[in-house]
């Protein structure tokens, strides 16, 4: 046998064994070189130690070893079976035939890699084995039928359950290996569960208990329920069976597509299923042939409740829920509870008391229709859950003083989803479910590959076993703890191109097939004689054969009175037990450590995920923050661009027109005109003031232009009006010596004046004849001045004749130019302008020619009579009036010298020089 290839002493070490079922993973991780590999990787539960169902004393470890009081325990190594499905026509069309895989015994099968898959490429790469070898309990090819099946790996269940034990078998294998049909079947090939059911009830003919007022409930519990709680019990089993009634005609079934509550999921249902097919065999019930067979308890009654589940996504949902039957888009998820103890059940699962095989199937039916199915690449009709069907047994025995005595046993079947590549799904909805499907499976895996080191270890450091890291380990925890036991059927198919998927599958169920079955909750005494016996044989240094002391123990286990041992042993045992606890208990804080650890993980992921969240919305708050603010940046520099280029534009035409009014301004002459006040009047004041400006503008360039034209004429004019020879010369010579003249006089009249003061100084001094002589001499002095003045009084008198007949002329001369011009036509600034009679009067050109008396020439009058005007007859001296009116400084002088008496008249000027 090709065992010894890589055990000598067949079964290979703990390392070998995960080095080969990890073996593909790490050739997928690019593994590096390794020591060469032998050619088969043989992958064996120890088939030294392989079980045989006629075998009861195992080189098993001890504390582990017994399965129950009863001594239904014929072995305790898990059975695994092996189941390879036969390939379609399609299949086979295709090519999938490459004979990689071959049974080579009932128990032994080869598997060889096909060229194109990834094992045979890491295999050439010297990584891996191309070839494998897995044992199995029992193997069944595709040929084998279902009742073989079930003669072998469900009969004895069935049988176990009504014993009062639990039993679980489930199914693993890759997607389209044939688990549904081996659980449920298809048309007459009934499946496992039909069978089991059928067969059950076939047992319990005329065993049943018809009252529905027993219940089993929570983990392993039976409550007594009200006559209330049984009438809506039996509504909700007949609203079942009927709903079953109004199914979809078989094989013409319908699609439905609901949603599994979860997050909008959907999935696709097809209603017409195998188990539509699958109807008749119940009514056949013949075929199954343990018909007949009866070992029940004497007197017992039984009561068959059933329940259906599924876990969807790690969400558990309730097939026999009424609600979700009626609304199937919103689901009711279940949760997972545990009772006092610990142990693990779905609460508020329904669970519904069947008592014929047909109604088993018609909850089957409706159960089932739904469950998750859905279309992928490798399946049509693919699971995309684990299903759970359970029968409780309520075992019922009236006793004579205490009522009824209960007992409760179960049987579970599971039809686990099939593994699967996530990668290979294109839709995200089956990636989803692949990927939570896989997670549960991977979990399992861990969990037995756990038990299987706690069980093969017992020196080293126990594993925590990761049951809750799935729902469905959680749930099925029970079974591989002591509450009972499991079996496993893997199928495979042996298509070429699903090759690698299926060596990871048996490469699973190889540790599985290495498990024991852990100690019965039954058989307690027997585990604590277990535990007793360790330090017996430590302590005992005898040469007594173990099997004989096996013996020994096998007998007081079944017997299982610890009343016969002594005290001394029993001390032992309490000492055993106690560190027992003590185990547990670090078992247990281990648990906790490590629940909590994942707790905490989680709840980082969690926060984690929470914060990226939150950055990633304040991220694209932020953006959208920037956006939003940079549009009103960009709009508000477009409003102020344009509303500065409209300002600019302002101030363009404003400084031009300012510019033009001020060249226009530099231009003109006018200079005069008010400078703009700094702070300037406003806009429209300046638009008009402006429009006022170059009003008068015009109308000054106008006025200007008249003006030079004017102008021009004027002097026109004036050079005619010029006279030619010397009158203009003279009369400006003797408007000088008038002028000159004028002012001489007015120097006369000060020293007059001041003479006069003299000499009424003089006279005073006269009086006292101090002075005089200097007096003479000024009186002197003033007649020559006086004389000098009276001569060019003269010679202007002169000028003033000869410059009056010149003007006279001119006057006529101007007459008639006035006379010529009234017959030109009036113009306005002409008006102004024109030279008339009035304005040479005005600029004293124009001499009135009538006035004769002053065109006289003037009178000469001599100095003193000016200085001392002439006595008029008309005048008199004692006219007071008259002499106040002509008050001078020397008058008032000889006024006071005439008043006085002694004086003398007042003299002339010469007659005072006579005197003097
Ligand atoms: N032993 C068998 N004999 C005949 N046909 C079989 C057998 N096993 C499986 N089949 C057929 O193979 C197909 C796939 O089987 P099935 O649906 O049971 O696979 P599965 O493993 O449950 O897939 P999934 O995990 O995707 O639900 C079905 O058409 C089924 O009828």
């Amino acid at each position: 046998m090709a065992l010894s290839l890589s055990s000598p002493c067949g079964c290979p070490s703990d390392e070998e064994e995960e080095m080969a079922v990890f073996e593909s993973t790490a050739a997928e991780l690019g593994g590096l070189a390794r020591p060469r590999l032998p050619e088969i990787s043989v992958i064996s539960p120890g088939l030294d130690t392989k079980p045989s169902i006629t075998e009861s004393k195992l080189a098993v470890k001890p504390g582990l070893v017994r399965q129950g009081s009863g001594g239904e325990g014929h072995t305790e190594k898990v059975m695994v079976y092996l189941r390879i499905r036969p390939l379609s026509e399609l299949e086979r069309e295709r090519g999938e035939e490459q004979g990689c895989v071959d049974v080579q015994d009932e128990e032994t099968l080869l598997l060889k890699a096909p060229k194109e898959s990834q094992n045979m490429k890491t295999a050439e790469r010297g990584i891996t084995q191309s070839m494998h070898k897995f044992s199995f309990s029992k193997i069944f090819g595709p040929e084998a039928t279902q009742q073989q099946l079930y003669e072998c790996a469900m009969k004895k269940m069935v049988k176990d359950v009504l014993k009062g034990e639990n039993r679980l078998l489930y199914t693993y294998g890759v997607t389209n290996s044939g688990k549904t049909y081996t659980i449920q079947g298809s048309g007459r090939e009934a499946g496992l569960l039909p069978r089991a059911l059928s067969s059950l009830f076939r047992k319990l003919q005329g065993r049943l208990y018809g009252a529905m007022d027993l219940k089993p409930v929570m983990y392993q519990d039976v409550r007594q329920l009200q006559p209330n709680e049984v009438r809506v019990e039996e509504i909700r089993r007949n609203s079942l069976l009927k709903e079953d009634e109004n199914l979809p005609s078989r094989r013409g079934g319908t699609t439905t597509v609901w949603d599994s509550g979860v997050g909008g999921l959907s999935s696709t249902i097809s209603v017409s299923t195998q188990l539509e097919d699958a109807d008749s065999v119940c009514l056949e019930p013949d075929s199954l042939s343990d018909s007949g067979e009866n070992d029940l308890a004497e007197g017992t009654q039984f009561s068959i409740w059933v329940s259906f589940y599924e876990i969807y996504n790690e969400f558990l949902y309730d097939l026999l829920d009424a609600s979700s039957s009626l609304q199937p888009r919103k689901r009711v998820t279940l949760r997972l509870s545990d009772d006092k103890q610990g142990n693990p059940y779905v609460k508020d699962l329904t669970w519904i008391q069947i008592r014929s095989a047909e109604e088993a199937w018609k909850i089957l039916r409706v159960g089932h229709r739904n469950q998750s199915f859905a279309s992928t690449h490798l399946n049509q009709n693919s699971s995309r859950s684990h299903s759970i069907f359970s029968i409780r047994v309520l075992h019922i025995r009236p006793e004579k003083d205490s009522g009824q005595a209960m007992h409760i046993s179960e049987l579970t079947v599971c039809d686990l989803a099939g593994s699967e590549r996530c990668k290979e799904q294109r839709n995200g909805e089956r990636m989803k479910e692949a990927n939570n499907i896989n997670t549960s499976l991977l979990t399992l895996g861990r969990c037995i590959a756990a038990l299987r080191h706690n069980q093969n270890n017992r020196t080293r450091p126990l594993q925590v076993v990761p049951f809750r890291d799935s729902k469905l380990t959680r749930v099925l925890q029970g079974f591989f703890c002591g509450r009972g036991t499991s079996s496993m059927v893997v199928n495979i198919n042996p298509c070429a191109s699903i090759y690698d998927e299926t060596l990871q599958a048996l490469k699973f169920s190889a540790i599985a097939t290495q498990l024991v079955h852990g100690p019965s909750t039954k058989t307690r005494v027997a585990y604590i004689l277990s535990l007793l016996r360790k330090p017996t044989e430590k302590g005992n240094e005898s040469t007594v054969n173990e099997d004989e002391e096996e013996d020994e123990d096998e007998s007081d286990v079944e017997d299982g009175d610890i009343t016969m041992l002594n005290t001394e042993a029993l001390l032992q045992a309490i000492d055993v037990l106690k560190r027992e606890v003590r185990r547990q208990q670090v078992e247990k804080e281990v648990l906790e450590a490590n629940v909590r650890e994942q707790v905490v993980s989680e709840m980082m992921e969690v926060i984690s995920g929470m914060q990226d969240d939150f950055s990633e919305r304040l991220d694209t708050e932020r953006a959208l923050i920037e956006e939003r603010y940079e549009d009103k940046i960009a709009n508000l520099q477009k409003h102020l661009k344009k509303f500065y280029s409209e300002e600019l534009k302002d101030r363009d035409q404003e400084i031009e027109a300012l510019s033009a009014a001020l060249e226009k301004k530099a231009a003109s002459v006018d200079t005069s005109e008010p400078q703009a006040d700094s702070v300037g009047p406003r806009r429209s004041q300046r638009l008009s003031a402006q429009s006022d400006v170059g009003r008068l503008r015009t109308e000054l360039n106008q006025c200007r232009v008249e003006l030079v034209s004017k102008t021009q004429e004027l002097i026109k004019l004036k050079m005619q009006l010029e006279v030619p020879g010397s009158a203009g010369s003279l009369t400006s010579a003797a408007d000088r010596k008038l002028e000159e003249g004028q002012r001489n006089l007015r120097q006369l009249r000060l020293d007059l004046q001041r003479l006069g003061m003299d000499l009424q100084s003089g006279e005073r001094a006269c009086c006292r004849n101090t002075g005089g002589e200097r007096l003479r001499q000024a009186l002197t002095t003033a007649d020559e001045t006086l004389a000098k003045q009276d001569q060019i009084l003269v010679e202007l008198q002169n000028g003033l004749m000869l410059v009056k007949a010149d003007l006279r002329r001119k006057a006529e001369t101007l007459a008639q130019r006035e006379a010529l011009q009234s017959q030109l036509p009036p113009s306005g600034f002409g008006a102004t302008a024109t030279t008339t009679p009035g304005s040479c009067k005005k600029r004293g050109c124009g001499i009135p020619v009538t006035n004769d008396t002053e065109n006289r020439p003037p009178h000469k009058r001599p100095f003193f009579q000016s200085l001392f005007p002439a006595r008029t007859p008309t005048r008199k001296y004692n006219t007071r009036a008259a002499e106040e009116a002509n008050v001078t400084p020397y008058s008032q002088i000889l006024r006071s010298r005439q008043q006085s008496p002694p004086r003398s008249p007042v003299p002339n000027p010469r007659s005072l020089r006579g005197k003097y």
